[in-house]
């Protein structure tokens, strides 16, 4: 019967090269006419021969499943069947389950489709076959359900319900009854990323050990860099009990050239001008190492009942459900109730706030939800206060406490909560925003809202007045004798390393500046420090004397209250998070309110420092000294082709703190969520820019996208999106720190309102997203940003058209690394 199936099979060889042919020709009439399709395809054309170079290929574009259809699906055909068509008539099942891990186009399902129906039509009873593709990328398996399955089962209508077909991107979370045991678990090139492949074989070890598939099919290019990989992999499975059957170069099924392929190759190559598709496309795929392995156990191990898969995780789909959440193993230890102030840092959604809320749920239940607990969990973003909350309740036991939000001026809950143990008089657990400590506990009168162009306004006038006072005529001073300079001054030096303004003259005059570098310089005791100082102290004065609201002053008060004892607040455990927002003042206030230092948890990353820049600091003072320090590692919030796409601005930033503890570089986390590299699109108008956004965003939709998310405050192109039909919203990086987006997309002609910190600035915007990040340049993208552009990895970005392609090239500026000095 093998071999009739065989001689079936090779007389399929040109219908096969047909159905592909008539697939392409499908997908390129319904793309045709989108405006980048040609420059698309041709970019999946030159990204394909990384494959050849060793290198990855990202999977990510709209064209690449075509791209690769055409060259790579009928040889991987060709090399499933000739490798492991005995293996698999072997497999005595009356159901045959297969997991195609890295599925790609689906060359494997056609390699059983083709066995389904040949023994149709040889007249025998095929079993029943489920095939579970599972793909990082959703562009492939769309490509294999829509287009190339879509035209086989047209060739071959034998294909009935008894051939399952399931498309899982990423996850295997599937709940869908699996009455059977014994699957297969295939993974073809899996092992061939350059990269990533360690964590990859870890995941598949852990698959292997968990669901015991009786036989393992392992297909890798026989490359001699590749191969000693696989023959690692194989002694392991060896010793777990495995038999092993390496398949060297098998006499491949089909041969010569794909005539129906080629074809189309042929005219698309005329017609798209696109002469990679000139190069005759083969069946034969020379050199290639097959394993079999197979365990004789595993019957035996499935033979209790129907296997439910409910979680595999080969790549993780995002988690948003708290309690889901299964901390590692530095997150635990990061979690873990110490004794010893904690310090947690790490990169952009490497789960620090995940850690806090943990921290918490640790403390608590150790003390068994004592009532006379008190825990201050603060941070600086109201949303993210609401999210920790959440969090919480997620994961603590309801029955033992209840939760009362605040309320806001017009009587609606608030983010702000507090949660109350059983058999408690007090608040045991209080989550407040940091600027509602200085009302909602050290009762500050907060008269009105906090108007920045008032302070401004103010500082202009006093500026004027210092001026005329001192005959300054020229520009001489123009650098510190600016609002922006000295309105920050005043929060990150006066206040921030409290030098204050009763009697502090002396001190101003001789502190280091920490962190505020020295362009401007202001040297020790220069007249140029006496000039600031003179307009400190009368925007202090006038600030308290004018009632004009203020969120630095009010830190001010409370300090006070605080260190003179007027108020007397206690807390068992405080937990900060996003801790870079912190100023020396700020710590202070933190040391007066914990009963003991020990018991004081911070957590952030200082790449993220939008506020003090690099005037954020980890205190080292001792309080601290017994500081412990966790370090997580690589983002689970951000792709893994994200990640590696900024991983230079991460260095940068890093290097500008002067490789400072606090601020830690991404390391791009390879069992993160899926997403595509982030997409560069250019508008020569703000309606050319909506057009070709809505094109990206129906494309990409097929990451499952609800509506985009325009930082910052982009309300033209918001306006314009919103026109036609795309759900958007617009949002600033300060109220959306901390939290995520599934499409960011930074509009980078908008000003940004901290110059100095456009590199923290720019990285906290990147790192907002949890898939997909598109990048929008305009003629008036702003020039502070092409220093960031710069620094992006080239070859880790998706241009979406020629123009944006170039236009890139020309606005990205170098950069060279350089470290901020502190003036002495
Ligand atoms: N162990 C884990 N397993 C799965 N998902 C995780 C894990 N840890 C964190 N995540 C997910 O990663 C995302 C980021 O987590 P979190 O917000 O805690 O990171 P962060 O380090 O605080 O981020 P940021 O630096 O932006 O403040 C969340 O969606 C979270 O659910």
């Amino acid at each position: 019967m093998k071999e009739q199936l065989k001689a079936w099979l090779k007389s399929e060889q040109n219908n096969l090269d047909l159905i592909i042919a008539k697939s392409a020709v499908s997908f390129y009439k319904q793309n045709k006419e989108k405006s980048n399709f040609q420059y698309d395809l041709k970019q999946c054309h030159i990204e394909s021969y990384n494959l050849i170079r060793g290198k990855d290929l990202c999977y990510d574009r709209p064209s690449t499943a075509f791209a690769y259809s055409l060259w790579y699906h009928p040889r991987r055909v060709n090399t499933f069947l000739s490798f492991f068509l005995d293996k698999i008539l072997d497999h005595n099942e009356q159901h045959l389950q297969l997991f195609d891990l890295g599925a790609g186009a689906g060359a494997i399902q056609w390699g059983l489709g083709l066995i389904y129906v040949g023994l149709l039509r040889l007249g025998k009873k095929p079993p029943k076959i489920t095939v579970i593709n599972i793909d990082t990328s959703p562009f492939m398996l769309t490509y294999n359900r829509d287009f190339l399955w879509a035209e086989f089962v047209k060739s071959y209508p034998e294909i009935d319900e008894n051939f399952i077909v399931e498309y899982e991107v990423n996850s295997w979370n599937n709940e869908k009854k699996l009455e059977t045991s014994n699957p297969i678990l295939s993974a073809s090139y899996l092992f061939d990323a350059s990269d990533n492949k360690n964590e990859i074989a870890n995941d598949f070890k852990s698959l292997v050990q968990k669901y015991k598939p009786k036989t393992v099919l392992l297909l890798t290019s026989n490359q001699p860099e590749k191969r000693p990989f696989i023959q690692e992999l194989e002694k392991e499975f060896k010793q777990q009990g495995f038999n092993s059957q390496v398949v060297l170069e098998s006499n491949l099924m089909f041969s010569n050239q794909l005539t129906n392929i080629n074809n189309v190759r042929n005219k698309l190559s005329v017609s798209l001008n696109v002469s990679e598709l000139q190069r005759p496309s083969y069946w034969r795929d020379s050199s290639h190492y097959g394993l079999i392995l197979q365990n004789p156990q595993s019957e035996i191990t499935f033979s209790s009942g129907p296997n439910k898969i409910s979680s595999i995780d080969i790549f993780n789909p995002p988690i948003t459900v708290r309690k889901d959440v299964i901390l590692n193993d530095k997150q635990k230890r990061a979690a873990r109730n110490s004794d010893l102030p904690s310090v947690i840092v790490g990169p952009a959604g490497c789960g620090k706030s995940i850690v806090i809320t943990e921290k918490v749920k640790n403390i608590i239940e150790e003390n068994k939800y004592n009532p006379d607990l008190k825990i201050l969990i603060t941070t600086f973003n109201k949303g993210l206060i609401g999210k920790l909350a959440e969090w919480l309740i997620s994961i603590l036991d309801s029955t033992k406490y209840q939760i009362k939000y605040d309320t806001n001026f017009h009587g609606y809950n608030d983010k702000s909560s507090h949660f109350t143990f059983n058999n408690s008089q007090q608040t045991n657990i209080r989550l407040l925003h940091f600027d509602m400590l200085p009302k909602l506990l050290g009762g500050i009168r907060y008269k009105g809202l906090v108007e920045h162009s008032k302070h401004f306004s103010l500082l202009d006038e006093i500026i004027k007045e210092v001026r005329m006072e001192e005959k300054i005529n020229n520009d001489q001073y123009d650098n510190i004798l600016n609002h922006d300079f000295l309105f920050e001054e005043y929060h990150r030096v006066i206040y921030g390393l409290q030098v204050g303004v009763a009697k502090g003259e002396n001190t101003y005059l001789t502190i280091k500046r920490k962190g505020r570098g020295n362009n401007p310089s202001m040297p020790k005791n220069s007249y140029r420090r006496q000039l600031a100082w003179k307009c400190l102290t009368e925007y202090a004065n006038k600030m308290h004397v004018l009632s004009l609201q203020s969120f630095t002053l009010r830190r001010q008060y409370f300090y006070s209250k605080l260190k003179s004892k007027e108020l007397n607040i206690k807390y068992d455990h405080i937990l900060v998070d996003e801790f870079q927002d912190c100023t020396d003042a700020d710590f202070e206030i933190f040391y007066m309110m914990i009963k003991d230092p020990n018991n004081f948890t911070i957590s952030g990353d200082l790449a993220q420092s939008i506020h003090l820049g690099t005037a954020a600091n980890i205190p080292r003072d001792e309080n601290m000294d017994r500081r412990q320090f966790y370090r997580l590692e690589g983002s689970y919030r951000l792709p893994v082709r994200i990640s590696e796409s900024i991983k230079k601005l991460s260095e940068a930033i890093v290097h500008r703190f002067g490789n400072n503890e606090g601020a830690i570089s991404i390391t791009p986390y390879k069992g993160s969520p899926p997403g595509a590299r982030p997409i560069v699109v250019y508008g020569n108008s703000i309606l050319e820019l909506s057009e070709k956004v809505l094109e990206v965003f129906k494309t990409y939709n097929i990451y499952d996208l609800s509506r985009i998310t325009i930082l910052e405050k982009d309300l033209e192109l918001l306006r314009e999106l919103a026109l036609k039909g795309v759900v958007t919203e617009t949002d600033t990086i300060l109220s959306l720190k901390g939290l995520e987006k599934e499409c960011v997309l930074w509009s980078t002609r908008i000003p940004l309102e901290f110059e100095k910190e456009k590199f923290e600035f720019a990285y906290t915007i990147v790192t907002r997203t949890s898939c997909i990040l598109i990048i929008a340049l305009t003629e008036d993208t702003q020039n502070v940003y092409k220093e960031i552009l710069g620094l992006l990895d080239r070859e880790r970005l998706i241009f979406w058209d020629k123009l944006s392609e170039t236009k890139f090239d020309t606005f990205c500026e170098e950069y060279e690394l350089i470290t901020i000095e502190d003036e002495d």
